[in-house]
């Protein structure tokens, strides 16, 4: 950010969280959140809080204090948000920006008030410039301009990271955040418009090998690089931050390696088993060329993805085709 990556430094030791301590994860039915909530139960945590959208909106500031104050959690993940693909963050960019703003602000700001004590802000990598050298480190933060497909979003993000960062600053609170590339697994959004590619293109080869077509059409060109982690993988990460990482500076978390949208279409394509042909719209936008997390500062701390992409995208397959005709309606 503006200032040095260690100012706002504290004397805070990261340890083992206590797991019998009140865990919130806001956004806990999400992709990312629904990840947490499972790796926290697996690892032994009995008392995860959580709420709806319907049954706490976020972005009613005198709501989310009145339930912080009522659960009073020791530990906090925010993976609410308003979240989407290159098309609906493009279309909607006031909703982007409006909405992830405030519910930042609102969580951030009633975690404070009541000392939560240790809180892991989740982040994308699409806060980093369009054009930032890869693989994209931490310090490339605010050296360039950033993709106008998801310009407000990722404003939205830069201002949680510096909510954040000022928080250690002027209230000494350990709190830290996490810049997840893009994600994928159980419980994704696979709405054709506005989800991300992977689940699109889960949804698009399935529905045309169900139905026979020998013809398939996906966005853009096909040439931009992506780098995939599957979401139980994000979810170790985050409890591994929390209990091995203080810090100021947003930590990247990825798998170090990516692909075009080309090769990826043709694994899921693969693993679908489609078999007739596939175009490309380009009158559909591209979005940033490459984003792939240089992720040493995380690998420093002991931390490193376990589930390949064939793997990840296999089970992922398997539990779209479990839940489709729910995700259909
Ligand atoms: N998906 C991805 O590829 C990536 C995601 N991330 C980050 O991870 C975080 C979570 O994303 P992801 O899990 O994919 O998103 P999802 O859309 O799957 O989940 C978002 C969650 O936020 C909740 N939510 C949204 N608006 C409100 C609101 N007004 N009040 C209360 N809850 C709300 C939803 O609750 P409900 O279900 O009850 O409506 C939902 O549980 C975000 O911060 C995102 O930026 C970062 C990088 C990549
Ligand atoms: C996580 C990240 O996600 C978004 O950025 P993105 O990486 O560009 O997102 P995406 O997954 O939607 O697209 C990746 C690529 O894939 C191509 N593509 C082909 N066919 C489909 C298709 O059918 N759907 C979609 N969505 N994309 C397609 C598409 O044209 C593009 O080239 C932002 O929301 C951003 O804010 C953010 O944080």
């Amino acid at each position: 950010m503006t200032r040095s990556s260690t100012d706002g430094d504290t004397d805070f030791t990261p340890t083992e969280l206590d797991r019998s301590a009140t865990f919130y994860v806001a956004g806990h039915r999400g992709l990312v959140g629904s990840a947490i909530v499972r790796k926290l139960e697996a690892e032994g945590f009995t008392n995860i809080v959580g709420q709806t959208s319907s049954e706490l909106d976020l972005k009613d500031r005198d709501a989310v204090f009145a339930y912080v104050k009522k659960v009073r959690p020791t530990y906090l993940a925010l993976a609410a948000a308003k979240v989407g693909g290159i098309m609906a963050n493009s279309t909607y960019p006031v909703d982007f920006l409006s909405d992830n703003i405030r519910i930042q602000v609102n969580v951030l700001d009633a975690a404070r008030e009541h000392g939560v004590k240790r809180l892991i802000f989740l982040g994308s990598s699409c806060i980093y410039p369009k054009f930032a050298k890869q693989p994209i480190d931490e310090d490339s933060l605010l050296t360039g301009h950033l993709e106008s497909t998801n310009d407000a979003y990722a404003i939205a993000k830069i201002a949680g990271i510096m909510h954040v960062q000022a928080v250690r600053r002027q209230y000494g609170l350990p709190w830290i955040s996490a810049m997840p590339t893009n994600l994928y697994g159980p419980n994704d959004n696979f709405s054709p418009h506005g989800s991300h590619v992977l689940p699109a293109l889960i949804r698009r080869y399935d529905e045309a090998t169900r139905n026979g077509s020998d013809s398939v059409t996906n966005w853009g060109t096909g040439s931009p690089r992506r780098e995939f982690l599957h979401v139980d993988d994000l979810a170790s990460a985050v409890l591994h931050l929390l209990e091995h990482y203080d810090g100021p500076q947003q930590v990247n978390v990825g798998t170090g390696s990516d692909v075009t949208i080309k090769e990826i279409a043709d694994i899921i394509a693969n693993v679908v088993g489609y078999t007739g042909k596939t175009r490309w719209d380009s009158s559909k936008p591209d979005g940033t060329p490459q984003k792939l997390l240089d992720v040493h500062k995380l690998g420093e701390s002991g931390w490193a993805a376990r589930i390949s992409l064939e793997e990840g995208l296999r089970s992922t397959v398997d539990w779209y085709r479990a839940h489709a005709d729910e995700l259909r309606q």
